[in-house]
């Protein structure tokens, strides 16, 4: 049951900009793919699946376990219509999904079908708004990068609104951003990342986990976290919105994540507040919908904010 703190966390209007559809699965959805695919889970993979902490590399293993369990239309309609509910139940009213889209001979999936089930998913009755970054594995190399900018771009023209950007992620263990960079094989990625934002698609990068910065290892600089003075004061605060990256491999939600900068830095109410009330400006989302969602944020703080 909810404590009174939690209830206030729930309740707290929230915008999450970053989650990967596969690494967002529940572990009560993913029991449910299990039942209906018993043959393809060894006893190891459950235990990967139900695992608390993980290395970063283990993570992208659990992803191949989960890419096995959800390989068909039906299967991803089903995980992104879960999804989109877990995150509208814990109190997220704006949702950016980002989701790799796979093609699969032996289900008939396709790229494109991949990202039109998941456009159609959104259901009437739950209140959360909800857009999709078509996502590049950057370990798939130019040429698949640039079929799928081409990909987004078409439904970036005819989907309402709802595919809005493009997001480059992958395991970042197997290939370091600077070999991206290079010329040859980084001149391709680039030209692509070019296409895309030139068409008019938002772009979300994936660069730091690993060695990105790599200087700032080496050198063991260290990173500056100013929630708080972000937040207030707004003066020089680097922008900072806190997401989720993958609920369901993390065993976390937004509402824990709030909690956790809550007590990590000591913030008071109105501080989270106004924290999740600026992350709307973040989002990638038309003008019209930022201003709907401002709106929202300040009926809510009335009721909730006391
Ligand atoms: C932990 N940090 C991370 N760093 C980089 N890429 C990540 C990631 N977490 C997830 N992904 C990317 O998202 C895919 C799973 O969701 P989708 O099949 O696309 O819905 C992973 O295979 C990886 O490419
Ligand atoms: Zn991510």
């Amino acid at each position: 049951m909810d404590t009174e703190a939690d209830l206030f966390y729930r309740q707290l209007p929230k915008v999450e900009l970053h989650a990967h559809l596969n690494g967002s699965v529940s572990f009560e959805t993913m029991e449910t793919l299990i039942k209906r695919k018993p043959h393809l889970i060894e006893h190891r993979m459950t235990a990967i699946l139900s695992g608390q902490r993980r290395a970063l590399h283990e993570c992208f293993q659990v992803f191949k376990v989960i890419h096995q369990l959800v390989d068909s239309e039906e299967d991803i309609l089903m995980v992104a219509k879960a999804v989109i509910q877990e995150f509208a139940a814990d109190g997220v009213k704006y949702l950016e999904l980002r989701s790799t889209p796979r093609e699969v001979t032996e289900t008939g999936l396709t790229k494109q079908r991949y990202i039109e089930t998941i456009r159609q998913c959104k259901r009437e009755e739950v209140d959360i708004d909800v857009r999709f970054l078509v996502a590049v594995d950057r370990r798939h190399g130019p040429e698949v990068a640039m079929d799928t900018v081409k990909l987004a771009e078409d439904f970036l023209l005819s989907s309402d609104g709802i595919v809005v950007g493009l997001d480059l992620s992958g395991d970042p263990t197997e290939i370091s951003i600077s070999l991206i960079l290079q010329v040859g094989h980084g001149k391709y990625l680039l030209s692509a990342l070019e296409k895309a934002k030139n068409c008019g698609l938002k772009l979300a990068l994936h660069l730091s986990e690993v060695r990105a910065h790599g200087n700032v290892c080496k050198q063991n600089i260290p990173i500056e976290m100013c929630l708080t003075s972000n937040v207030k004061g707004q003066t020089r605060g680097h922008p900072c919105v806190l997401c989720t990256d993958d609920k369901g491999v993390f065993c976390t939600d937004l509402s824990q994540e709030y909690q956790l900068a809550a007590s990590t830095f000591g913030l008071t109410q109105e501080t989270l507040w106004m924290l999740s009330q600026q992350s709307i400006g973040y989002t990638f989302a038309p003008e019209p919908i930022k201003q709907r969602l401002e709106k929202k944020w300040v009926e809510l703080k009335q009721q909730i904010l006391q």
